[in-house]
């Protein structure tokens, strides 16, 4: 394939909720919207999920936003892309940058479905009709609060319940749900919060039978990941540590955690996301997909994505509504008895909802 035409937009969609983890707090998603068309008109598109500040990963949106227009962008165009897999040549001299990779990847396989006539899901080789989908819940004033979130999430059929925790908003709010739902599948996300000296309050966590507790510790400290997991019965779930094969390959070899949370976009798109899988697959650790709040183009990867052996646990993959008024899909994703139904057609799945990406357009370049 070649690619004879790219737009890339910023878009900043309002959320329903603001959005607080251990290290800030979200008011609007903003990302880039990539659109990639070849020579025989077919489009592919993706999304760039880097937020407007580093605080996740050390990329952000203008970051992302010029990288792609000045330097990953233009060595695509008008080149002859035989497989999506040939990406991660035209990448390799550029370091890291995994979002801004991620969105030319995902946009990539998506043109390379359509023009197999094939689902996003079928051609990376996943293999399930539905996908489960549980929730991520920001850090809540009071535990009460939380509680009554819970409540309000597993009515509307959410499988499994994460709860962003940071240093004095931890043991009482997980606590408090636990003793509410004393079955359901419940989990917690540090963002990073804790360090090896906090191993005491972490083993508190023990008796809540987590399901898993996700980054405690720093993203480049797969050392006292390994030593905090020889001390916890719950599992650890690795997050920010995980962006390529070989951090998986370091974790499985160290024991830094049982579990991986893969995203599409933190691992610079779906090849990649796929080996990982695999690799945990081959050495019993499991997977699930994890979110960035992201648009419906960035959702429909991670349906795709979650269709994949590997993903073995219910995904921070929510509905349209979770996070928006107005999704840039159509139609929108929804909820059925918690699952996500992977769409047939082809690519991605899904239309774009132009009204809504015109409404909510910022900037907009075409290559
Ligand atoms: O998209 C979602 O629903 C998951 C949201 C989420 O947990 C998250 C959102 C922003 C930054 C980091 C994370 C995370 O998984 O750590
Ligand atoms: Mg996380």
């Amino acid at each position: 394939m070649k690619i004879v035409s790219i737009r890339l937009y910023k878009i900043s969609l309002p959320l329903r909720f603001f959005f607080t983890t251990s290290t800030g707090q979200l008011t609007t998603k903003d990302f880039i919207l990539l659109s990639l068309t070849d020579e025989d008109g077919h489009t592919g598109y993706g999304e760039c999920s880097a937020f407007p500040t580093p605080f996740y990963t050390e990329e952000f949106r203008d970051s992302a936003f010029l990288l792609l227009k000045d330097q990953l962008l233009p060595a695509l165009l008008n080149q002859s892309i035989k497989s999506p897999q040939q990406l991660q040549d035209l990448f390799r001299p550029i370091r890291r940058n995994n979002m801004a990779k991620a969105a030319v990847d995902t946009a990539i396989w998506d043109l390379f479905a359509k023009q197999n006539h094939q689902s996003l899901a079928k051609a990376i080789g996943g293999n399930k009709s539905l996908v489960t989908a549980g929730i991520s819940i920001g850090i809540q004033p009071s535990p009460n609060k939380l509680v009554e979130k819970v409540r309000n999430y597993l009515q509307a059929g959410y499988q499994r319940i994460k709860v962003k925790i940071k240093p004095g908003a931890d043991y009482q709010y997980l606590k408090a749900v636990r003793n509410e739902f004393p079955d359901i599948m419940l989990m917690a996300d540090a963002n990073s919060a804790y360090r090896l000296a906090d191993t005491d309050k972490l083993k508190q966590l023990d008796e809540l039978h987590l399901l898993m507790i996700e980054q405690p510790l720093e993203a480049d400290d797969l050392l006292h990941h390994a030593q905090l997991q020889q001390q916890l019965a719950t599992p650890l779930c690795l997050d920010e540590s995980i962006n390529s094969l070989a951090d998986a390959q370091a974790m499985y070899q160290l024991g830094s955690g049982k579990i991986i949370n893969i995203k599409v976009s933190k691992v610079g798109g779906l090849t990649t996301a796929n080996k990982i899988q695999e690799f945990a697959q081959t050495h019993q650790l499991n997977c699930w997909c994890g979110g960035m709040l992201g648009s419906g183009v960035a959702r429909a990867a991670d349906i795709a994505v979650a269709t994949l052996p590997g993903f073995t646990l219910p995904n921070d993959i929510s509905a349209s509504q979770r996070y928006f008024n107005h999704d840039i899909i159509k139609p929108e994703i929804d909820l059925t008895n918690g699952k996500i139904k992977v769409p047939t057609a082809p690519g991605i799945g899904y239309d774009l909802n132009w009204d809504i990406i015109r409404r909510y357009t910022t900037e907009k370049v075409t290559l």
